[in-house]
């Protein structure tokens, strides 16, 4: 089994940066395996035997254009799949030494460690406070002291705390969009996950606050690996390290984000950077 991310991401550890080397070392490891991976929905095949690593403490961009499997790869990587009763998938997918494919793969565990943010905000139609407190009540058996600390630690790593500090048992719902998106990511690190998946994560925010996401993102791969669908080339180059193309159900090509927007390897992956389709 994966090493426990309550564990590794735990709010009592110290979050300041790692050091240069450290980052370094980090950058190098892998998370997530996707091995000759193929996913349909009924007899309609949405990936065709895709091969990526995904590294540990780096923000991966998926890219390419509307349809072309981006989401569906990402909702395969916690399993979000299994509530769509026609998906199925085989190949590889492990997250360290879990077999994410595996029928026998708890599913809840894995959902722990891969915390999934959406394309719009979803709070939970509770106070700011429960809805950072509603997953580690059921997963963690906190005090209420304890539980306190671990909400206004999560808040202040999704760069929310100033912001709501002095109305914790507001309704979430009367936050701004950016303000909500960013509790979403409180609450989705509160239970402490190793993996973000973050789908379109700011395609519902107005600018202001997709740059306090995008800010957001890269500080916190430096304590999580994070998976993000982007249609928005600028976000991809602002926010990732490496950079995902797809097009078709088929990945083209992959690597350092600079190098796929500045020389990719493929003509399709330079027309579609430079915004000649899609
Ligand atoms: N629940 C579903 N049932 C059937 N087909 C689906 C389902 N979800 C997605 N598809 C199909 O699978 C293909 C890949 O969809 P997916 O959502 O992964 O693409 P995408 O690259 O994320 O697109 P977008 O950028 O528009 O979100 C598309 O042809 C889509 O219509």
């Amino acid at each position: 089994m994966p090493q426990s991310a309550s564990a590794t991401n735990a709010p009592t550890t110290d979050t300041s940066a790692p050091s240069p080397a450290d980052a370094s070392q980090s950058a190098e490891e892998l998370c997530i395996e996707i091995s000759h991976f193929n996913a349909w929905y009924g007899s309609f095949q949405a990936i065709h035997d895709l091969s990526l690593d995904i590294r540990r403490n780096q923000v991966t961009a998926f890219i390419g254009p509307s349809g072309c499997g981006k989401s569906t790869l990402l909702r395969w990587i916690n399993r979000m799949n299994d509530i769509v009763p026609t998906a199925h998938s085989n190949g590889t997918l492990r997250i360290h030494d879990l077999d994410v494919l595996s029928p026998s793969t708890d599913v809840v565990h894995l959902r722990r460690q891969v915390g999934m943010v959406f394309q719009k905000p979803n709070p939970f139609p509770k106070t700011i406070y429960e809805n950072v407190a509603f997953g580690p009540r059921l997963h963690l058996k906190l005090r209420r002291g304890e539980l306190d600390e671990l909400v206004e630690w999560s808040l202040r790593k999704a760069a929310v705390w100033d912001e709501v500090k002095d109305r914790l048992n507001a309704p979430a719902l009367g936050l701004s969009g950016g303000q909500q998106q960013r509790l979403c990511i409180a609450r989705a690190i509160a239970v402490g996950p190793e993996i973000l998946l973050m789908d379109e994560p700011c395609s519902a925010l107005d600018p202001a606050s997709t740059l306090a996401i995008e800010d957001l993102i890269y500080e916190l791969r430096e304590q999580y690996t994070i998976v993000m669908v982007t249609h928005n080339m600028q976000q991809a180059s602002r926010c990732s390290d490496r950079t995902a193309f797809f097009f078709e159900g088929r990945l083209v090509e992959s690597g350092p984000t600079d190098d796929v927007f500045t020389k990719p390897q493929q003509k399709r992956t330079d027309d579609y950077v430079r915004g000649r389709f899609g």
